[in-house]
């Protein structure tokens, strides 16, 4: 069989987060941050009354992660700046050295071994300073974020060519403000993820202009955002279920990505009346979704170089079946559809994430065709396991295999994805799930004082395709024996 192969200038990579694999909460003059915060105040939160004090300590084992990407021969590795450990006050006043010198380091490691960087400046660990004034609700939320923002571009940016300027603002916003399944767990279910949305795409633009106007002419990098983009398709053909999708599509991404990339820009138009209309019924003497002033709604618009998704699965979308209750006032009710998965799409250990066909096509084809055809990066993509499962984890492979054969489809369909971060490199902290769903290529000892990872079969096969370019379904790796190959 002749196997299809990847462009040449496609990158693979693999991706992290700060809280999720650094430890070191409180090494040298870290701040506080919103997950510190509720790990330390309220352990029950997490399932496994775990924290992130240490997770796998990359703070100190940065140069094994790089000795990894190398293993697994990475054209570019993810991972974000964590906010407090830059500024541990917060905001730009005090810049911290040692923060400083320990992204300084792991980044020379990287580019010393021909890895490119690709940085996200947020993934979740707000510093709890700024929480505590109110986070993403407080409308000077946006201009603490550009502060911090010329911080990073201003230290890293000599060596830094793709930004990413927040991680899932859907999960920041609903799961954050809307609902309590994230830190900081404000669960204002009415009003919380809307008044969010809106402050977030202002931050993440005044950022992408300070980059534009201030440092892309010199430092020649380019910035984008990463949003979470499951699929979410009609159940039937029926007119009601097709438009069910596209409501719970606009609730789920459409929210942060129409201001963005969208033609005419601002909240998406069907559910931004639906709110309106809701609103008013229950009482309200106002939207409780924002508008953009005229102003606001062109500054956010075309803020981008590229679009960031982060795709695991898809659900199916009804307008009348699998309904259930939901609080009212909320983003979820104003919605009001039924989600089925169904029973023969193979489970992981995440109860959200099942393997579902083609998905990936079917929501990059969707985006390449709402947005005008912008070039895309699969900034996350991964399968979880449990703790005891064995190192040959095939259902692994199996959901890396069908997930690059999914991004050979659009490809091939004319999607322009210039590359993927397998999520994620190593075992690390799964926020409310603790240590009790692995994502790794390498699985990490928590138990072990230097946190030893040890590679799974999945990081064999990942290896084998990043070095041919193609996806073999025949691969079997000869030994678990890992080596670092020189690169041709
Ligand atoms: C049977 C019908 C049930 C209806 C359920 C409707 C579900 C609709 C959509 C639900 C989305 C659920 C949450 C998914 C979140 C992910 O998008 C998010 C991805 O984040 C990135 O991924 C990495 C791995 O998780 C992460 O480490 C990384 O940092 C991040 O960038 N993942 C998370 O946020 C992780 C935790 C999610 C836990 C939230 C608990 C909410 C429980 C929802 C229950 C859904 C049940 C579905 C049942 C399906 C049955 C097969």
């Amino acid at each position: 069989i002749q196997l299809r192969r990847f462009p040449d200038d496609f990158i693979f990579g693999a991706a992290t987060a700060a809280y999720q694999i650094e430890g070191g909460w409180n090494a040298d003059d870290k701040g506080e941050n919103v997950w510190d915060y509720i790990t330390h105040n309220n352990p029950n939160y997490i399932v496994d009354q775990t924290n992130g004090d240490v997770a796998a300590d990359s703070y100190h084992n940065y140069k094994r992660d790089v000795e990894m990407m190398r293993e697994l021969g990475l054209d570019a590795y993810r991972f974000s700046f964590a906010w407090s450990r830059i500024l541990p006050l917060g905001f730009n006043n005090y810049v911290s050295k040692s923060g400083i010198a320990f992204y300084d380091n792991y980044i020379n490691e990287m580019i010393k071994y021909n890895i490119t960087p690709m940085a996200t400046l947020y993934h979740w660990d707000l510093p709890q300073k700024i929480q505590d004034l109110g986070g993403f609700a407080n409308p000077l939320f946006s201009d603490w974020f550009e502060d911090y923002a010329r911080v990073v571009f201003e230290h890293f940016g000599d060596r830094i060519k793709k930004w990413l300027t927040f991680n899932e603002p859907r999960e920041i916003c609903f799961e954050g403000y809307g609902s309590h399944t994230k830190a900081p767990a404000i669960n204002i279910t009415d009003v919380g993820t809307y008044i969010c949305a809106k402050n977030l795409v202002i931050a993440h633009a005044k950022a992408y202009r300070a980059y534009n106007r201030d440092y892309k002419p010199v430092q020649n990098g380019e910035c984008g955002i990463t949003i979470s983009v499951n699929w979410f398709g009609p159940l039937t053909n029926s007119t009601e279920d097709q438009f069910a999708a596209e409501m719970r599509r606009q609730a789920e991404w459409g929210i942060y990505a129409e201001p963005i990339f969208s033609k005419d820009g601002g909240f998406p138009k069907e559910l931004e009346e639906r709110v309106a209309t809701k609103s008013l019924q229950q009482g309200y003497q106002w939207s409780r979704m924002p508008s953009f002033t005229e102003e606001e709604r062109m500054f956010v618009r075309g803020t981008y170089d590229f679009f960031g998704v982060n795709h695991y699965t898809a659900y199916l979308v009804s307008a009348n079946e699998y309904l259930t209750d939901q609080i009212e006032p909320s983003l979820l009710d104003d919605v009001g559809v039924g989600i089925h998965v169904p029973e023969e799409w193979p489970k992981s250990a995440s109860s959200w994430l099942t393997q579902a066909p083609n998905s990936i096509y079917n929501s990059l084809v969707h985006l390449k065709n709402k947005y005008n055809d912008p070039i895309f990066y699969i900034t996350e993509n991964g399968w979880s396991t449990t703790p005891s499962d064995s190192l040959f984890d095939e259902d692994r492979v199996k959901y890396y295999r069908a997930a690059l054969e999914s991004v050979l489809n659009a490809i091939d369909a004319g999607v322009r994805i210039k590359g993927y971060m397998a999520w994620s490199l190593m075992d690390n902290f799964e926020w409310l799930l603790g240590y009790t769903e692995r994502f790794g290529l390498y699985h990490v000892d928590f138990e072990s004082p230097n946190r030893t990872r040890t590679p799974r079969k999945s990081a064999f096969v990942y290896k084998q395709i990043v070095k041919s370019r193609t996806i073999d379904p025949n691969y079997e790796p000869e030994t678990m024996i890992m080596t670092i190959e020189d690169k041709q």
